[in-house]
């Protein structure tokens, strides 16, 4: 039997290059012993949000050449995505349904049923704490499974259970090199603020927390296990016509019935449900006979004949007047930024000539357009009402989305328009073209072309 390849998802930090590196070693030591050799994957997802992205990407393939030529059968592989934030989302966590989307796919095409992944215990631990801090339920405190079947592709973790330190005693033996992600330091990210400011205090006054923090992540992974069977169990019982019988479902009682809910609720809608959208539904139920439930955006539940349905809807985006104004970091740096609140990413590219000055980045706000705004096109042409320069360029309402990007009180850059007449830098000063990017209509408008 041919040995089956085996993958390791390699980012270009610490962690994952030594795991690369244990497997491939591992595998060679395998096939000495006994003559199956089973060849290694390295996936590489490049998520398009750092500018030092491209480096890292570099990184991992020249490392798989350097460990070839030390006898390693690997080879490497990678993927772009190109992320497109929706309106109030997280992009962590578009990062990683997208990274762990494209792995999938490097798997299947590399005939790669199991895929490696390089958390530790520490990662584990401040995982629990994450969700705790978030109030998740016994599901989000399970936190990451060792091993784990989806769609046909196994994930392991295999240094689950070992503590960072190991893994820095391994990297210094080997002498391996590998990337800092500067991202690491961005305290807008929720696990940066835990990384950098509690985690330091938090095991100087109790060293046993990565360890405990771990114990408790696999007691919460039994009581998921349970409260799933549990609803499997109930489901199967107060199944009605399309949907639920409301009286069997109430009969169950408060926590019970909150569990098969969610279960429920996360099978026919397709996400879970809020906490206190269940709450409020399982408040409610007992005493109703007719109602809706409408669920912003989706659809509705509907209680109908005794019967609990869900009705899909038409979703809603949030109206563009709801947004609220945006102060942007210095984005001199930067060569996009996700806006999810206007639903979209900001891209910025050098330019010779017609763009914006680059210092000018430096202070941006982005709002939402609140009428009266004055727009000028060209240069030699007068600054008009927002409202008809769209008109007089002919760009469609779904073109008109996306934020108005200011410095002070200045209109800089308009999606759907381009760049303010007023703001064009001379020429030879450092400039940059803006690109607005817009995750619902797929629109993409630029400066200059509008
Ligand atoms: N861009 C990526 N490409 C491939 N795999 C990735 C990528 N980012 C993360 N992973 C996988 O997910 C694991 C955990 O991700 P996490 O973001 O905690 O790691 P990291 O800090 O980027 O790097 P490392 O864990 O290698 O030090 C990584 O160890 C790696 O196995």
């Amino acid at each position: 039997m041919t040995p089956r390849p085996l993958a390791v998802a390699c980012s270009g930090g610490r962690d994952s290059i030594a795991l690369l590196h244990a497997t491939w070693r591992a595998a060679r030591a395998l096939a000495d012993a006994t003559g199956q050799l089973h060849p290694i994957h390295a996936f590489h997802v490049h998520h398009g949000l750092s500018r030092h992205a491209d480096d890292w990407l570099a990184h991992c393939a020249e490392q798989c050449v350097q460990w070839r030529a030390q006898g390693a059968d690997l080879q490497f592989h990678a993927r772009h995505l190109d992320l497109l934030p929706s309106p109030g989302g997280s992009i962590e966590a578009l990062a990683r349904s997208g990274r762990y989307a494209a792995l999938a796919d490097m798997a299947r095409a590399t005939g790669c049923d199991t895929v490696l992944l390089a958390h530790h215990r520490e990662d584990q631990a401040e995982t629990f704490l994450l969700q705790a801090l978030r109030g998740a339920g016994a599901a989000g405190l399970a936190s990451m499974p060792a091993s784990i079947w989806r769609e046909g592709i196994c994930w392991r973790r295999p240094w689950l259970q070992h503590p960072r330190a190991a893994i820095e005693a391994y990297v210094a033996q080997h002498g391996l090199r590998h990337i800092e992600d500067d991202s690491n330091t961005d305290s807008r990210y929720a696990r940066n603020r835990l990384r950098l400011h509690l985690w330091p205090a938090l095991t100087q006054a109790f060293p046993q927390a990565p360890q405990v923090l771990g114990d408790a992540a696999r007691h919460a992974q039994d009581a998921a296990e349970c409260l799933q069977a549990l609803a499997e169990i109930d489901l199967g019982a107060v199944a009605a016509e399309d949907g639920l019988d409301a009286a069997a479902a109430v009969a169950l009682g408060g926590a019970r019935l909150r569990n098969l809910l969610h279960l429920w609720l996360q099978r026919t809608v397709g996400e879970p449900p809020r906490a206190s959208w269940l709450d409020r539904l399982s408040r409610e139920l007992p005493t109703c006979t007719d109602a809706r439930w409408p669920m912003a955006g989706m659809g509705e539940l509907r209680l109908w004949r005794g019967v609990l349905r869900w009705i899909p809807g038409m979703p809603v985006l949030p109206a563009a007047e709801r947004v609220a104004p945006v102060a942007l970091p210095d984005l001199r740096a930067e060569r996009c930024f996700p806006l999810p609140t206007f639903g979209g990413v900001l891209h910025i590219e050098p330019v010779a000539q017609g763009g914006v000055a680059l210092d000018g980045l430096a202070t941006l706000t982005a709002r939402p357009r609140s009428g009266g705004e004055q727009f000028q096109r060209a240069a030699g042409t007068p600054p008009r009402a927002l409202k008809k320069q769209y008109q007089l360029a002919g760009v469609p309402a779904q073109g008109r989305g996306g934020p108005l990007l200011f410095c002070g009180e200045q209109l800089v850059f308009v999606p759907g328009l381009g760049m303010d007449a007023r703001v064009v830098a001379p020429d030879g000063r450092p400039q940059v073209a803006l690109h607005w990017h817009a995750h619902h209509t797929g629109h993409s408008t630029t400066q200059g072309t509008g």
